[in-house]
């Protein structure tokens, strides 16, 4: 399993983004995943992580593995979010995303995903639309995006995709 590189700016992945998540993901063999620690930090309600943190986390780790499959880093088009139970503060859980394998265009690409704790209770669902930016798009992109484990080092594209890289 391989760490993916972190956007500095970024409310989820971000280090230089002190009211995000702190989160750093990782390339597993079905997709990409994430541990979050749920932080009172994030709150809505007293103790229960609030929805638009829940739905954020999720964006970004489906983002990710549609981005993977994709050859180019994506924007969200559609979201759908389905909170199935509260998550409590400091219950500690794992973002789950998948990019849907059977895909009919390159233009959009679908991606799901979910969060579940050590017991395999499942607090939310999402599914997504996922649209690749454009090669000229992406360029700004790679400025802020820095290896996981050495923050000064910059990634190119081909870090992520090797041989897919997409022209
Ligand atoms: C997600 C990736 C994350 C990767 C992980 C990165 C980690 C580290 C790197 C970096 C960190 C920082 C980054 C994190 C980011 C997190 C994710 C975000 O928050 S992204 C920001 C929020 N999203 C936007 O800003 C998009 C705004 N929208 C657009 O740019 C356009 O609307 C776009 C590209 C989505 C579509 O525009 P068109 O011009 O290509 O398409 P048209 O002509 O409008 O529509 C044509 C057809 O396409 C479908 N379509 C278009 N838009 C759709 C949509 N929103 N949902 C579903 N289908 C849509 C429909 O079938 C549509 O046909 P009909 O209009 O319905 O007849």
């Amino acid at each position: 399993m391989e760490k993916l590189p972190r956007y500095s700016e970024c409310f989820i992945c971000g280090r230089d983004n002190p009211a995000g998540t702190d989160i750093t993901f990782i390339r597993t063999e079905e997709g990409v995943a994430c541990e979050y620690l749920a932080a009172p930090k994030h709150n809505g309600y007293r103790g229960i992580i609030h929805g638009g943190i829940i739905s954020a986390l999720l964006d970004e780790c489906v983002g990710w593995a549609v981005s993977l499959r994709a050859g180019r880093m994506c924007v969200t088009g559609e979201l759908t979010i389905r909170f199935r139970k509260s998550l409590p503060v400091s219950t500690k859980v794992t973002v789950k995303g998948f990019c849907d394998p059977e895909q009919k265009t390159r233009r959009l690409f679908r991606g799901y995903g979910h969060i579940e704790d050590e017991a395999g209770t499942v607090y939310a669902k999402a599914e997504g639309r996922f649209f690749p930016m454009s090669e000229e798009a992406q360029k700004p992109v790679f400025e802020c995006l820095k290896m996981a484990d050495a923050p000064e080092k910059a990634v190119t594209p081909a870090d992520i995709w090797g041989e897919d890289c997409r022209k």
